[in-house]
């Protein structure tokens, strides 16, 4: 009976794994059936040829947090200015707004998505819109909101529009009943934030579309990210990030998790590094849809201790929150990324002593800028 073979094809396609050979693209789109969002049964989920795309047109996503306007950076490096256009629901300081498209998009409004990708007839989407792990502690029914809904839309829009589709996960999606020491890829998976949940939810879901509609999702978990030049969004990694600018403005630093509290970390130039390898990675090289990314783990007293090195002045105390200190104790302490290593070539740059110099240097060089003004 043609019903029952159909369904059939359908269910060992969908208990199919990669490793089996086995992917998406092999199931003719008429037998996907209708997304959420009613895309019509003879949609072709790649309409947007990739070699008419070796001239990608992106969309970046809550752009103008830590990473985004980094990224915005480097991708209009590889891309062209015009073809990467930042976007958020806050103003842009000038100097983001003059160095290239920027658009404002809210990731809940789904039809303001779906006309930005159309007009502007984007080819990748970046997603960065998140509340992060500290903050949405603060405010859970905004981090569903935007972490849950806003994904969902982005979704839709990227299965309905043929895109590709980079969604950051985090170490955050791991908790207490993960191993910790190292955490490989796949693993229980239990976080006790809504940032964590709503990471396991987009990693499972961006899967889930990949292998019922084709959607071409791929995924970083990100360790905490260490960036010069923009402030981190509430995390409970940003001690690290706020060391240097203490160190270096007032040879003074607070630090809100315990000494010995060891996470994974990644400096910026690394992780957007691996964001458009991942990104540009032939298909059948990706025997994962969601992959670890590692640089280097510390603790704060052996980041002091790093920093002590070229600031020997620097007062270095202990304040701890309670929240984030209970958030870091059900992380990863080291991340296993060998699976990224093998499949695709990852490899860091930046161990620790680079990453302070780097810091450090780039923090000297602003002081003295402005010192001198
Ligand atoms: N920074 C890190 O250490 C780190 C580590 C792991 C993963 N990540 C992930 O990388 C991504 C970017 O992180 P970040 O540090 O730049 O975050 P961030 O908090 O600094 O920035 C997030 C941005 O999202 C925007 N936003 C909020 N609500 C929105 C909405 N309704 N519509 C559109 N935009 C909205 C905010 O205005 C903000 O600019 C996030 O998904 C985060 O989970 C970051
Ligand atoms: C680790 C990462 O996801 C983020 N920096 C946070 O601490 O919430």
């Amino acid at each position: 009976m043609p019903v029952f073979r159909v369904s059939r094809q359908v269910a060992c396609w969908m208990l199919q794994s990669p490793a089996c050979g086995c992917r998406a693209s092999v199931l003719p789109s008429r037998l996907l059936g209708t997304s959420p969002r009613q895309i019509p049964m003879d949609a072709n989920f790649h309409s947007t040829s990739f070699s008419e795309a070796d001239q990608q047109r992106v969309l970046i996503t809550g752009g103008l947090g830590q990473l985004g306007v980094g990224l915005a950076s480097f991708l209009r490096k590889r891309f062209g200015k015009d073809n990467v256009i930042l976007s958020d629901i806050r103003k842009p300081p000038e100097h983001v707004f003059l160095s290239g498209p920027f658009i404002y998009s809210d990731i809940l409004d789904y039809k303001n998505l779906r006309e930005i990708v159309v007009n502007n007839r984007i080819t990748w989407l970046f997603h960065y819109s998140a509340l992060l792990s500290a903050v949405g502690e603060a405010n859970v029914s905004l981090a569903r909101a935007v972490n849950i809904t806003g994904l969902h839309n982005v979704l839709d829009v990227a299965a309905e529009h043929g895109l590709r589709l980079f969604v950051p996960s985090t170490i955050g999606a791991f908790g207490p009943t993960s191993p910790r020491n190292p955490t490989p890829d796949l693993c229980i998976q239990r976080p006790r934030t809504i940032y964590g949940v709503s990471k396991v939810h987009a990693e499972l879901m961006g899967e889930y579309y990949y292998y019922r509609y084709g959607l071409d999702f791929r995924c970083l978990r990100y360790p905490g990210i260490i960036s010069a030049d923009s402030q981190p969004g509430g995390g409970t990694t940003d001690y690290a990030v706020q060391i240097f600018h203490e160190a270096v403005k007032n040879g003074r630093f607070e630090c809100n998790l315990k000494p010995d509290t060891r996470l994974p970390m990644m400096y910026i130039d690394d992780c957007l590094r691996a964001t458009l390898e991942v990104m540009e990675a032939p298909a059948e090289s990706l025997s994962m849809r969601t992959y670890n990314i590692s640089a280097m783990s510390f603790t704060p007293a052996e980041l002091a201790q790093e920093v002590l090195k070229h600031i020997p002045e620097l007062q270095v105390t202990y304040n701890v929150d309670p929240v984030r200190q209970a958030i870091a104790d059900s992380w990863p302490m080291n991340f296993d990324d060998s699976n990224a290593r093998k499949d695709w070539g990852w490899k860091h740059d930046f161990d620790l002593p680079e990453l302070v110099t780097t810091m450090l240097n780039l923090h000297g060089s602003e002081s003295r800028v402005a010192q001198a003004n």
